[in-house]
Order: C-alpha cells, then sequence, then structure tokens
C-alpha cells in the first residue's frame, strides 16, 4: 500500500483506465495516428464529459511506466498522447522521460486545471468553466480547444485566448450532444473570426475510439 503511494508520488506508477492505439480525432492533430494514454482521476467536473468513468482515480490499476511505454513500443506510429482524466493532477516527469527516450513525440490533453509537470512536445489545453485553469498552464498551450455547450461559450473563448500566447492555435469544438445545434454557430464564428478552427471529434463520426 505505502510501496504503491510512493510509485504514484514519484510518477513511477500511475492509475491506468486504459491506452489503445487509434487516430487522433481532436485538434490540430487530427487524422493522425497515435497510442493513447488514458490516466485516471478527474477533479474538474464537467457536467458533458465523456469519459466520467475517469474521474475516481482508485478505480483503475496502478501500472508501471515501464509497462506503459514498452505497449507504446509495440504500435508503429511515435506518437502519444496522453489524456484522462486530468493527465496534470499526476507527476508526468518521469513517464515523459523515458517516452522521450524511446523516440516518442509526446502530445498531451488537459484542462489545465493542475501545475503542468513532464516534457510535453504540443499541449492541448481546454479550459473548463467548473475549475478554470492555473495560471502558469497558458503559457504551455500550442493549442486552445474550447469545448461550446451553449452560446455564452463564444465570450469564454474569446476570454482565454488573450491569456495563451501569440502562437497558440485557436479552436472551437461541438459539445457531442449539441453538435447539430452548436456545428452551424462555430461554422459562423469562425468565418467572422478567421483566426479560430473547428475542431470535430472526427473519431466518433468514424465509430472508433
Ligand atoms: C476527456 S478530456 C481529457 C483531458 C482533460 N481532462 C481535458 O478535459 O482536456 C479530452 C478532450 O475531450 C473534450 N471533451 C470531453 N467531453 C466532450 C464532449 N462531450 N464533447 C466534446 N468534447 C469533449 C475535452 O474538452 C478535452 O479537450
Ligand atoms: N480518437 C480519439 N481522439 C481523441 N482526441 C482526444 C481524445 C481524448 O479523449 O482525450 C480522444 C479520444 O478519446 N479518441
Ligand atoms: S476536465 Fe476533462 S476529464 Fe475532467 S471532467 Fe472535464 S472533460 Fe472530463
Ligand atoms: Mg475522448
Amino acid at each position: 500500500m505505502e510501496e504503491n503511494k510512493n510509485a504514484l508520488l514519484s510518477g513511477q506508477s500511475l492509475p491506468l483506465m486504459e491506452a489503445f492505439y487509434t487516430i487522433q480525432g481532436e485538434g490540430m492533430f487530427s487524422g493522425q495516428p497515435a497510442y493513447f494514454i488514458r490516466l485516471g482521476g478527474c477533479d474538474v467536473g464537467c457536467v458533458w464529459c465523456d469519459v466520467k468513468d475517469s474521474w475516481e482515480a482508485e478505480r483503475w490499476p496502478i501500472v508501471p511506466i515501464q509497462q506503459m511505454v514498452a505497449e507504446a513500443e509495440s504500435f508503429p506510429a511515435r506518437l502519444v498522447v496522453i489524456t484522462g482524466g486530468e493527465p496534470l493532477m499526476h507527476n508526468l516527469g518521469p513517464l515523459t522521460s523515458l517516452l522521450k527516450e524511446k523516440g516518442f513525440q509526446i502530445n498531451m490533453e488537459t484542462s489545465g486545471a493542475h501545475p503542468f509537470s513532464g516534457q510535453i512536445d504540443w499541449t492541448c489545453l481546454s479550459p473548463k468553466k467548473f475549475k478554470q485553469p492555473v495560471p502558469e498552464v497558458y503559457a504551455h498551450a500550442d493549442e486552445l480547444k474550447v469545448v461550446v455547450f451553449n452560446k455564452s461559450d463564444f465570450d469564454f473563448a474569446l476570454k482565454h485566448a488573450l491569456l495563451v500566447n501569440e502562437k497558440c492555435h485557436l479552436l472551437l469544438q461541438p459539445e457531442w450532444s449539441k453538435a447539430e445545434i452548436m456545428t452551424p454557430l462555430i461554422i459562423d464564428f469562425v468565418k467572422e473570426n478567421p483566426s479560430w478552427r473547428v475542431s470535430l471529434q472526427t473519431h466518433k463520426y468514424m465509430e472508433i475510439p
């Protein structure tokens, strides 16, 4: 028990909900094959979260990082996406240095609600009203991906665009259950505000993980 706790704190082992080889469905890397590592645990509480099962970290096995990386190496792509749950609830230092040692590009999906850790090559920051990002995370964002659940999310997106750096790509993604209503509004917004682009959850249309 104590050993497990120490391994978690040091980041040598992490709660793993699932890991799978698929196509990145969202954001700037959409269409690219990648190995996804989905870590358990999230305290943000998005009402529309599409992986609510991930929230309770204790539900998931504590897996040594060597095992995760060996599994990743068994697939041909050298892109890993670390997601969750909220990956920044964990110490990502050891997992990411081992992945870098093995030659992986590391992308991360995060709400930014916890302090930054790890050697991440590309950070997708998806800020949430339910628990806003810690200020230090904005500077790490390579893409800002705001989920649009209702009309007020356009204002939320514009406010967050002022907090990321100039090079950060700006994306709006319809919340899945509202996609039919929100996608046309996003299209109009992006045509009026051309520094933004549309991000769809293309894996859901393709019916892949
Ligand atoms: C499940 S989250 C996990 C990573 C991190 N907790 C976060 O929210 O960024 C992965 C991505 O899916 C998005 N997402 C979650 N539920 C969604 C939904 N119902 N519709 C559209 N995007 C969703 C999140 O905003 C995030 O960009
Ligand atoms: N194919 C695929 N692409 C994704 N992009 C971000 C995802 C996530 O849940 O973090 C995700 C996911 O769950 N599947
Ligand atoms: S932050 Fe991410 S994992 Fe957590 S509830 Fe929101 S969408 Fe789900
Ligand atoms: Mg997903």
